[in-house]
């Protein structure tokens, strides 16, 4: 390699790693609800820092590294979503801001969403004011007819956004897929619905300035790649028997979520760390064996006990990659 070209490189590794390290910064401070395990050391009840950072990968992006070891079945952290919302056939019977399952389910199909408890309610007041203004049975058919979730996560953030509860960028840390024509075709399709929702509603045309092509294609290329389908586990015997029922039935998602520290797990089909929900939409990451400090922390996104030339395809159609671990390359 030439000096010059050796020169460019060193710049932009370092100036890379800067914005890394920014990054990473900004990943773990700024989401200050992802927390970590206790903090033995100095106030038992207050949660440390998580025992992670997100480096580079040689060769699947950005990835979390544990900074120290981590035993097997321990809590590496929780997450707060950045957004969720319930699925479809979901939403009269969970929580509509954390997706826990409800005692009573609402009677009417066209009552309004419920609250489990009135901090849910507070919290998600305001942009809840911004959603329940709108009428959403077309673009809630649309969806419904496509089979799509993801736009459903975009109508909220809007709302989110519209409200001044979330930033327009809050999702644009994260990596997006690649998009084909006819994806982003579609796509226009359901914007001119979200829009139309909106402005039917009086939002003006000032409050959807944001709602753009380009912030619609661009939020759902990264919510393609980043969101994971919300299974409560819950607690109880009972609640075991009920998730193995609504396996059966293909019902055991409450909904979508998108969360900021858990979108920087890359995959594994043999991992050594996984994500559950137990009550509600904030995740846990915990640790599926001992984790040396220093190793990289992997999710599997995918139903590991298929078989390799279906997790292949699987993994490249929807996540845009070729898996190469271990496993993959011993083609089990
Ligand atoms: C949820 S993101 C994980 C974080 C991502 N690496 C980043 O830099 O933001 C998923 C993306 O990471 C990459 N990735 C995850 N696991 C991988 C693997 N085992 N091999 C190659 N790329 C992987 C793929 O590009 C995938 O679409």
């Amino acid at each position: 390699m030439s000096t010059s070209a050796l020169a460019r490189t060193s710049r932009w590794v370092s100036r890379s790693k800067t914005l890394l390290h920014f990054q990473t910064k900004l990943i773990l401070t700024s989401f200050s609800t992802d927390t970590g395990t206790a903090d033995k050391d100095n106030d038992p009840g207050r949660p440390g820092p998580p025992p992670i950072r997100v480096l580079l990968t040689e060769s699947a992006g950005r990835g979390v590294f544990a900074t120290r070891r981590i035993g097997a079945g321990e809590l590496i952290h929780t997450a707060k979503p950045v957004v969720v919302h319930p699925s479809l056939s979901k939403t009269h019977s969970v929580c509509y801001f954390c997706l826990r399952n409800l005692k009573t389910t609402c009677q009417s199909q066209t009552e309004a969403v419920q609250f489990c408890n009135e901090e849910c309610e507070e919290q998600s007041k305001a942009f809840y004011d911004i959603e329940k203004r709108a009428k959403w049975s077309a673009y809630d058919d649309y969806c419904r007819a496509q089979a799509l979730k993801y736009p459903l996560l975009v109508k909220r953030l809007a709302c989110m956004v519209i409200s001044g509860f979330a930033a327009a960028d809050s999702l644009d840390i994260l990596q997006p897929a690649t998009l084909s024509p006819l994806m982003i075709s579609e796509m226009v399709e359901e914007l001119g619905l979200l829009r139309s929702s909106f402005t039917k509603a009086n939002i003006t045309d000032e409050q959807i300035a944001f709602l753009t092509k380009t912030w619609y294609t661009s939020v759902l290329a990264r919510i393609r790649i980043n969101a994971f389908r919300v299974e409560l586990a819950g607690e109880s015997y009972q609640d075991l028997l009920a998730l193995a029922a609504a396996s059966v039935d293909a019902e055991a998602g409450v909904g979508n979520a998108v969360y900021m520290l858990p979108s920087f797990y890359n995959h594994d089909c043999d991992p050594n760390a996984h994500i559950l929900w137990i009550q509600n939409a904030e995740a846990r990451l915990k640790a599926l064996r001992d984790v040396e400090e220093g190793e990289e922390l992997r999710i599997c996104y995918i139903d590991a006990s298929m078989g390799h030339d279906a997790r292949q395809t699987l993994l490249s159609k929807g996540f845009g990659f070729q898996c190469n671990c271990l496993r993959c390359l011993s083609r089990d």
